[in-house]
């Protein structure tokens, strides 16, 4: 405990997990040259202060969606949390529910929604899904979300299929029995546990349940089966963002999957420009990836972000220690935006803006 920065959190974690599961949390898809993508292109951005402001009372504070939110930092979707720590995503919405984060719980959580959402205590929580074959299971999940409290759906597609990962080829990773997609139908997630020499069971599962027919055109079928707001997640081009938009999107999510996907992506920093010029300011615009520090924060809200996603590093904070392992990673980047903003002339996230970003 007492990480003075990211680096603490993620050295505690790898002590912790075995090689398989710290494998399949750190990996990217290929060469992982996408997941060193986004840090390149956040690393290039550089922060130009203004200096002389009144920042003597400095808040992080913002809204979205007519949510609001402790800061511009919220938690990405994450399959099975219960793989970083027994108690899972009640752990982590016990600790964003506490500091008032925005928490996004995949479809793959490994506790129940009902059960997340009494931890969360009233806290904003997303729910993302993955279209799947199975279009009922997809509808019901939604329809618990809504009756649950959860504020808005996240589908995510930027994966047809799981993209072939080699760390979890390499380990033949598989998801361990006593661990599941408790929100499923169990006839839907037994593959998941399916264990095989040289292939990563989260790529075959996927293969078997995700519909890589969808397209455009699908979305009506779902926003008329629900009354949530829904964000496409996976955007990474102005094109998409106005297809989005245009199919009644209430806001997108500009993502590489954490260079999770296509290998060959355009980092998420470098895609956001184009995205907000075409649909910023008309539906909010969410990214991630690669966010390590408060300051990738104001980066990103520089360049036209409304919110930035953080996703392993929560899972550092939850294998850490538990709900108390995210509460200080959530304490530790809310510090560091807020120093941030002062040093750099914001003193409220409204006024922090393009001319405050240089590319290097
Ligand atoms: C272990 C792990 C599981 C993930 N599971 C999901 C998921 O179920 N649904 C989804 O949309 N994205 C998933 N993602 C992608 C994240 O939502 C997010 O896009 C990415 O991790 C952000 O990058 P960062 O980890 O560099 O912060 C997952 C990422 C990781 C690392
Ligand atoms: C079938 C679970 C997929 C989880 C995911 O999106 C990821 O590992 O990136």
């Amino acid at each position: 405990m007492g990480s003075l920065d990211i680096a603490g959190f993620e050295a505690a974690a790898r002590a912790r997990l075995a090689d398989d599961v710290w494998g399949y949390i750190q990996g990217g898809s290929g060469s992982e040259s996408a997941l060193r993508a986004n840090r390149e292109a956040l690393e290039r951005l550089r922060v130009r202060p203004r200096f002389l402001v009144d920042v003597s009372a400095c808040d992080p504070s913002t809204s979205v969606l007519g949510l609001p939110l402790a800061t511009p930092l919220g938690i990405a979707p994450m399959a099975y949390h219960r793989l970083a720590h027994p108690e899972g995503e009640v752990a982590t919405a016990e600790a964003a529910g506490a500091s008032g984060t925005l928490l996004t719980v995949s479809m793959f959580a490994s506790r129940t929604l009902e059960d997340i959402a009494a931890a969360a205590a009233g806290s904003p929580l997303w729910l993302q899904l993955y279209w799947l074959r199975e279009r009922a299971a997809v509808v019901e999940l939604a329809d618990r979300a809504a009756a649950a409290g959860f504020s808005a759906l996240v589908l995510t597609v930027d994966a047809p299929k799981v993209a072939r990962r080699p760390r979890d080829s390499r380990s033949g990773f598989t998801v361990p029995e006593g661990i599941g997609a408790v929100n499923l139908p169990s006839s839907l997630t037994a593959s998941a546990h399916r264990h095989s020499e040289g292939a990563s069971s989260i790529e075959r599962h996927s293969r078997e349940q995700f519909d890589p027919g969808i397209t455009w055109a699908d979305l009506a079928w779902l926003r008329e089966r629900t009354s949530l707001p829904l964000l496409i997640k996976g955007i990474l081009t102005a094109e998409d963002a106005e297809l989005a938009v245009a199919h009644g999107a209430s806001g997108v999510v500009v993502s590489n999957h954490g260079g999770r996907q296509l290998d060959c992506a355009v980092a998420s920093a470098d895609a956001l420009p184009e995205i907000v010029d075409a649909v910023g300011g008309r539906c909010p615009v969410v990214v991630d990836g690669g966010i390590r520090h408060g300051s990738d924060v104001l980066k990103v809200l520089a360049l036209g972000a409304d919110l930035a996603l953080i996703g392993r590093p929560v899972l550092w904070g939850l294998a850490q220690g538990g709900a108390a392992g995210v509460a200080e990673l959530l304490e530790l980047l809310r510090a560091e935006l807020t120093e941030a903003m002062v040093l750099s002339g914001c003193p409220l996230t409204s006024d922090i803006n393009r001319s405050f970003i240089t590319a290097g």
